[in-house]
């Protein structure tokens, strides 16, 4: 388990992270979200003692990261910056931190199969591929077989074979009773993977619920509905006072939208009137629509596309 309470951090007058509370719980994939500069990196800083909090407290499994005995025995984590030495092999680089941390030699074989690089263990990682840079790091992670995981954007240049496999497992790694705490900003790759989710803005927590309490919350639910007598069709909604907007979806024109789940009421109209129907259906708008909805107000850097600028 992890444990923020009241945890600031200021740089200077920047406050990157502001009074956060929450706990995150094992046995679930905590995502955890935020547009750029809302201080997920400065938090997870904080929670492996890499940054000090000006206030508050960030505790894993009751204590300190500094003050954990073998540390990587209790959380493993995946940062975006990371550094290798540059003359040591995939498989050195993993012994010497086995070495530090009390943990036996068999361990790195282990993890290097774990992360599909058993056969390229004696390489120096400077000639990997991003994707194998980043299954390294997950080796690093897992190294000491923690009950906590922390990963930092953990898919980021990687191929959809790699996503789906850092998917599988960040899942098995929840499913084991371990507690999962990842950023990401692939919003569909995060409404796969999280049971959980924190989001923050500015440093502030904007949610912390769970994923279908977040969707059914944030996300926009509506009926789509298009027809070859469209005349006629939105003449009947209009009697019966039901508001319809053209869809503004990609791959929806000539489709008409109601908010909420309309389905019933517009089918029995069309039968009524005899109006063929080419579609209706009810929709929920995606993760990534419910967190720009929450964030919009949140965003350190906003583009203004087409605004008059000089
Ligand atoms: N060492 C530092 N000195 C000064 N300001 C910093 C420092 N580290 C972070 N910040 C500022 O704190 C804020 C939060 O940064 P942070 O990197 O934690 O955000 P983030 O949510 O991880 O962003 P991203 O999604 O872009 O990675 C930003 O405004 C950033 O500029």
């Amino acid at each position: 388990m992890i444990e923020l309470s009241g945890v600031t951090k200021r740089y200077g007058l920047k406050t990157a992270v502001r009074e956060l509370t929450c706990v995150i719980r094992p046995g679930l994939v905590t995502g955890f979200l935020g547009p750029n500069g809302a201080g997920k990196s400065t938090t997870m800083r904080m929670i492996l003692g890499l940054d000090r909090p000006t206030a508050g407290r960030a505790l894993v499994e009751g204590r300190p990261y500094a003050l954990l005995r073998d540390p990587l025995t209790v959380v493993g984590a995946l940062l975006e910056a990371r550094s290798v030495h540059p003359g040591r092999t995939a498989y050195h680089h993993l012994l010497c931190l086995a070495q530090s941390n009390g943990i036996p030699r068999r361990r790195v074989g282990e993890v290097l199969d774990l992360v599909g690089l058993g056969a390229v263990g004696a390489r120096r990682p400077k000639g990997f591929s991003l994707g194998m840079g980043q299954r390294l790091g997950i080796a690093s992670a897992l190294l000491g077989d923690p009950r906590i995981l922390i990963f930092d954007e953990p898919v980021n240049g990687l191929d959809p074979e790699g996503i789906h496999w850092v998917r599988n497992l960040i899942r098995r790694l929840a499913s084991e009773g371990r507690t999962v705490f990842v950023s990401s900003h692939l919003m569909s790759e995060m409404a796969l993977t999280a049971d959980h989710l924190i989001v923050i803005g500015q440093g502030q927590l904007l949610a912390d619920t769970s994923m279908a309490g977040f969707i059914e919350e944030n996300a926009r639910s509506y009926t789509r509905v298009r027809s070859p007598d469209r005349e006629k069709l939105l003449d009947a909604l209009s009697h019966a006072g039901l508001d319809a907007a053209p869809s503004g979806a990609p791959g929806a024109e000539g489709a008409w939208e109601l908010e909420g789940d309309r389905t019933a009421v517009v089918g029995e109209l069309a039968a009524e009137r005899r109006l063929v129907l080419h579609e209706l259906g009810h929709h929920r708008a995606s993760l990534e629509e419910a967190f720009m909805r929450l964030t919009s107000q949140s965003v350190e850097y906003q583009a203004h596309v087409g605004a008059e600028e000089g």
